[in-house]
């Protein structure tokens, strides 16, 4: 959600819409290390696994937004290209996350395809971690725009992991050494197209899912994202929030990868993506998404041990002794098998010494 000027450019987000409280942190406090903002930035990330991160006062966080638009630009550059062209640069997943996705090639909850397309720019073939993969001239000519993105979101990261890290108890710099700028990873931007939908035809464009990575930095402009309110069933509509864009901030959230490290502390929530409401829902969405994934030899386990809040194993519970690549692989087949249905994961107490010593509600953080 980069700069206002963008914002006017759609039509404003319905007022009579039920949406997400989601917190809002201040990107320029988390940098003085306020610890309020500390504390609340860790809350959030166990309540709902989701938050507003502001950009506005101060002059990292303003650069930020200016790069954020440009890949706004970009996005739309590369989805207006024709489909056929684009269908060169075909992703193929698992074996290849990187390039374009089709709307229409997944299957929403109902059976109905999809209506969203996306490319993938993979941060490895950006950053020169891998040899470089072969891309649609306009992002050719953006690699040193989309380094520049990279880099920024990527000191983003290491604020909120080392954020975390002292929430946490662990060891400064832990999280942020899972998730290295030059080891390879699955971690992209993705720069995603949602067309308007008929009004009689209207259906979720990109099925309910948590994020497998770590981290995602979020970007958009007008309405679509919905979070499923945490501990409610998904099969009922009205337990799906919209969460309504805000100029000047992205939405940040974390993935499956966070909930096996802190072995369930903080929470990965299931989200989706459905028509912007109102006269929104007349225009063409874009969105972009940083989306984060541990590097290839990360060990998935737990970071329990020390004066870490994360518990230990308990009876009945196992070691995930995968390192992130396996584990990515082994969730894909398990979810192709159905033995993996999306679900909302963490945001478990935190016991110490046996004593309970925190739970954190969603009403506590104003749903
Ligand atoms: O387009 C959006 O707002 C969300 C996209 C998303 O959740 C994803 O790509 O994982
Ligand atoms: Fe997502």
């Amino acid at each position: 959600m980069p700069t206002q000027a963008y914002f006017d450019q759609y039509p404003s987000f319905p007022d009579d819409v039920q949406t997400a409280e989601l917190q809002r942190v201040s990107f320029a406090k988390l940098l003085s290390q306020d610890s309020a903002e500390a504390k609340t930035l860790f809350e959030a990330c166990r309540a709902w696994g989701f938050f507003v991160l502001d950009f506005e006062g101060c002059e990292e966080g303003q650069s930020f937004l200016q790069s954020a638009a440009d890949m706004f630009e970009l996005d739309k550059e590369v989805n207006s290209m024709d489909v056929e062209e684009l269908m060169k640069y075909a992703y193929k997943p698992p074996y290849s996350l990187f390039g374009y996705k089709e709307a229409g090639n997944l299957k929403i909850e109902d059976g109905r395809p999809d209506r969203v397309e996306f490319y993938n720019v993979g941060r490895d073939d950006i950053m020169g971690v891998s040899a470089p993969l072969s891309n649609p001239p306009c992002i050719e000519q953006s690699r040193l725009a989309l380094k520049s993105y990279m880099e920024q979101a990527h000191s983003i990261v290491r604020l909120i992991c080392a954020t975390l890290d002292s929430q946490l108890r662990l060891p400064s710099g832990t999280l942020a050494s899972l998730q290295p700028l030059d080891k390879p990873s699955g971690t992209a931007l993705r720069l995603l197209r949602y067309l308007p939908q008929p009004t009689a035809d209207r259906r979720t464009s990109l099925l309910g899912h948590t994020d497998i990575g770590s981290l995602t930095i979020l970007f958009n402009i007008t309405g679509g994202l919905q979070l499923l309110a945490p501990g409610t069933d998904p099969t009922d509509e009205a337990n799906w929030r919209y969460v309504k864009p805000v100029p000047g901030c992205a939405i940040v959230n974390l993935g499956d990868a966070m909930v096996e490290w802190s072995a369930g502390v903080l929470r990965s929530n299931m989200h989706r993506v459905t028509y912007a409401p109102g006269a929104q829902g007349q225009t063409p969405r874009y969105s972009h998404a940083y989306l984060v994934r541990p590097q290839a030899e990360a060990p998935m386990k737990r970071l329990a041990g020390g004066d870490s809040l994360i518990p230990e194993l308990e009876q009945g519970e196992e070691e995930n002794t995968m390192n992130a690549k396996e584990w990515e692989a082994h969730k894909a087949v398990a979810i192709r098998q159905g033995r993996d249905n999306a679900r909302s994961r963490g945001g478990r107490e935190i016991k110490l010494k046996g004593e309970k010593i925190a739970t954190v509600t969603v009403s506590e953080v104003g749903a």
